[in-house]
């Protein structure tokens, strides 16, 4: 990815502090349009807190926030945000679990349907729209809350650690997919893992945290290239920039 591209996110000397310890100490770091990001961190560093502000849930003790240029510090409304569990409701059908977000603008519940039903196809969830969440494989749950986090906003997404709960298949088969889908869709990802090798696999670039508080120790640009198959981990160049992130971390 070239630096012409413009920042859909950039968020500039953030700090934050709970009940005096410092989580998170002095960040810079920014999401240029259509990149894959990720923000790769020890366990408890200040990941979720990171993406808690960027969503405008959490307000910064210092440093600003900014979205396409304009500043959102402390404003919610703009980016996607799919937390770590964040579980569709098992009482309502998967056309209505993904419908939510269009439903909560104030869109009527059928128009709604009838917006989410073209998506999935792109999901891998077609015929399944009036399934419930317990007749779904845990891939497929997963690829329903990336829906329904894609239906809030369609072109800034974070997502904290979408695949930590799957078994290994299932997650090597999702990290596919969604480089996949991510042709199709031309969305901005920030992503949180502390897996080096899902990191390397995906992301156009990476920032490395320090443990708590979490600062930038190292930005890696990813230049592998692009479509890439599962067969690119077994590259020296691949395992090149895992040494070396392990070496950093
Ligand atoms: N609202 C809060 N009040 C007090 N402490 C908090 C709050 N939110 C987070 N913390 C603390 O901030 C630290 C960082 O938490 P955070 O969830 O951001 O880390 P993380 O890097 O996402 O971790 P993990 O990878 O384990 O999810 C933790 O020690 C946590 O206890």
């Amino acid at each position: 990815m070239s630096s012409y591209q413009k920042n859909k996110i950039e968020l500039k000397h953030i700090s934050k502090s709970f009940e005096d310890l410092l989580i998170v100490d002095d960040i810079t770091i920014n999401l240029k349009e259509q990149e894959f990001v990720t923000i790769l961190g020890p366990s408890g560093s200040g990941k979720s807190t990171v993406f808690n502000m960027i969503s405008g849930l959490i307000k910064p003790d210092e440093g600003n926030i900014y979205i396409e240029g304009e500043d959102y510090t402390s404003k919610t409304g703009r980016v996607s945000y799919m937390y770590q569990k964040d579980l569709l409701m098992p009482w309502k059908k998967i056309i209505d679990n993904v419908s939510l977000p269009l439903v909560l603008k104030g869109i009527g519940k059928r128009q709604a349907r009838e917006i989410v039903k073209e998506y999935f196809n792109i999901f891998g969830l077609e015929g399944f729209e009036y399934k419930y969440p317990h007749q779904l494989s845990g891939g497929m749950r997963q690829r329903a809350s990336l829906l329904r986090t894609y239906m809030f906003s369609e072109d800034i997404i974070l997502l904290d650690e979408p695949f930590g709960g799957l078994d290994a298949i299932t997650k090597s088969k999702m990290q596919i997919w969604l480089l996949d889908v991510l042709k199709e869709l031309k969305a901005s990802i920030f992503f949180i893992t502390h897996d080096v090798e899902e990191a390397i696999f995906l992301s156009d670039r990476i920032y490395i945290l320090s443990e708590r508080p979490a600062k930038v120790k190292e930005e890696i640009v990813i230049d592998l290239p692009r479509p890439r198959s599962r067969d690119i981990v077994t590259t020296n160049k691949f395992n090149d920039i895992k040494k070396h992130i392990l070496d950093i971390l």
